[in-house]
């Protein structure tokens, strides 16, 4: 079975969040902290051997208080941020583990995500080497300069990047070592620079990053709405697992 590792940035400054109070990740979502649902999705899985968590220096000690007993349980490494979110995986990926075979980066800040999506990049990542989830624009785009559009921009093939993106170890590693300082807003960037090709599979809408006050509301009225891994003995109690 390939072995992962799952980084979560969550050493961001949140200033678009505008809550000078609390960190987005740190915001409790119907009972559970942000960064508890995003990691969810990983540490039960059998296929993640590894699992960290980037917090930057200031929100360190009020992180290894306020949450030990969930990184206790969840067996969640700390990792010091850094200034740009690429510095912050630069910083983890230093500490993968050398029997890792793939590297998932999931933003701490995108706590809905199902199973079947964390599976379908994941898989897409043994296959091609490199994978992200991603959703097609269905918007028309506009390019806006002072509040006046400037240009419409075909839409056709443009699509929103999500996370997690998932990569051979050895690859990330590759195209980080040659970012020379590049302020990349994504690890498929580092990776198409080097020249590989990243498959994108198809996400959901529903994989929100939290950015604003108004994204938060939206994942609080859709936590109920991302699918929930059903067991087979779920689906009827007295199901036998060898004719299902
Ligand atoms: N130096 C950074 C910047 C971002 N992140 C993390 O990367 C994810 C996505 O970044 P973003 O949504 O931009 O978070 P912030 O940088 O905190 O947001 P803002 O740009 O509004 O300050 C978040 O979980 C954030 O905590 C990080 O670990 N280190
Ligand atoms: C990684 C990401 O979520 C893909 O869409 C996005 O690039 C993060 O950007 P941010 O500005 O760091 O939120």
């Amino acid at each position: 079975m390939p072995r992962f590792a799952v980084i979560l940035p969550a050493a961001g400054r949140s200033s678009r969040f505008g809550d000078s109070r609390r960190k987005k990740p740190f915001v409790t979502l119907k009972g559970r902290p942000v960064w508890v649902r995003a990691a969810e999705a990983f540490v039960n899985r059998e296929d993640v051997a590894q699992t960290l968590i980037c917090i930057s220096e200031d929100d360190r000690d009020f992180f290894k208080q306020t949450f030990q007993a969930n990184l206790a349980f969840m067996n969640i490494e700390i990792v010091p941020g850094g200034a740009e979110r690429a510095d912050t995986v630069q910083n983890a990926l230093a500490r993968i583990k050398a029997d890792v075979d793939y590297v998932a980066v999931h933003d701490a800040a995108r706590p809905l995500l199902a199973k079947k999506w964390v599976d379908d990049v994941f898989n897409a990542a043994v296959e091609h080497g490199a994978a992200i989830p991603g959703i097609p624009i269905s918007s028309t785009v506009k390019r806006v300069e002072q509040k006046a559009i400037t240009e419409t921009v075909p839409r056709d093939g443009l699509w929103c990047a999500q996370t997690p993106q998932v990569f051979d170890r050895k690859l990330l590693l590759e195209a980080y070592a040659k970012r020379d300082g590049f302020v990349a807003t994504d690890e498929a960037q580092l990776v198409e620079r080097i020249g590989q090709k990243v498959h994108v599979v198809e996400g959901s809408p529903l994989n929100i990053k939290i950015t604003t006050q108004e994204d938060l509301k939206m994942v609080e009225a859709l936590v109920d709405c991302v699918p929930k891994e059903q067991s087979l003995k779920n689906l009827h109690p007295f199901a036998d697992e060898r004719f299902l």
